[in-house]
């Protein structure tokens, strides 16, 4: 039976992953990184050969991805038929085209499906799912659904802080140019009906994990 479903989506870099991640831990549920799996498909697509121009070709690419994502918090690792992919998912050329592979439709439904998938697989209490359209396509029935959002300069600040010598200005004009491509896609810049938004522009990391965790702290009370 499954346990709590946390649905939780917001724009890049406002802690989505890091956030859910340290709340899932937290709670003992499970943590599923669904950017993760469009990361995995395009970087397949590189390395297969596809022109990531091409929407039939990527959709034709579909059927040959085989994707395994860990998520156990402590635990977190992507692979692509076997190859580890963790950190080369995070490498510019990837990121740079991860957009327009994800608004191929047959993509999408695939993806989907498989999240649903490992949401009714879950062995834990609960399990945090974050991405872009999770509150509103993948669950949304979920118990606790969550916009997890910052101002787009306290975005890019905290990314620029994780790479030394970073351009902030280049940072914040990346982020912003990702969002405005994957919110043609699916509209996560603004909370839909029954979604709670969590601004963590004035917390630190601790508090916005505090915040997420009391959110569905409070829930389960409820329902229980
Ligand atoms: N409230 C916070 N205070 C300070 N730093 C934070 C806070 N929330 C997140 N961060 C930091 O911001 C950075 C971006 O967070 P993270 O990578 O989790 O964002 P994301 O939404 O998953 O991004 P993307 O969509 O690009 O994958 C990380 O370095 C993270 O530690
Ligand atoms: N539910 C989702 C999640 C992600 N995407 C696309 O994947 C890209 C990478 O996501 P990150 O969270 O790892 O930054 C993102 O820019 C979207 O193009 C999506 O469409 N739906």
């Amino acid at each position: 039976m499954t346990g709590t479903v946390v649905a939780v989506d917001g724009p890049a870099g406002s802690g989505k992953s890091s956030v859910s991640r340290a709340a899932a831990r937290r709670l003992g549920f499970d943590y599923q990184d669904t950017g993760a799996a469009y990361r995995a498909f395009a970087w397949f697509c590189l390395q297969s050969g596809v022109d990531v121009k091409n929407q039939a070709e990527i959709a034709e690419a579909v059927p040959g991805f085989s994707y395994t994502i860990g998520t156990d918090p402590d635990g977190y690792f992507v692979q692509v038929g076997g190859t580890d992919v963790t950190d080369d998912i995070r490498t510019p050329p990837v990121t740079s085209i991860v957009s327009s592979i994800a608004r191929v439709p047959e993509v999408r439904e695939h993806l989907i499906r498989l999240f649903r998938g490992i949401i009714a697989e879950s062995g834990r209490p609960g399990i945090i799912t974050e991405g872009r359209d999770i509150t509103t396509v993948v669950a949304p029935d979920a118990d606790v659904r969550i916009l997890l959002t910052a101002q787009p300069e306290v975005r890019a600040a905290r990314r620029a802080a994780e790479v030394d010598g970073a351009n902030h200005v280049d940072i914040a004009a990346q982020l912003s140019a990702r969002d405005a491509k994957d919110s043609k896609v699916v509209d996560f810049l603004n909370a839909a009906e029954g979604v709670t938004t969590l601004d963590s522009t004035d917390l630190d990391f601790d508090q916005t994990v505090d915040a997420m965790v009391e959110l569905v702290r409070a829930t389960i009370k409820i329902a229980g």
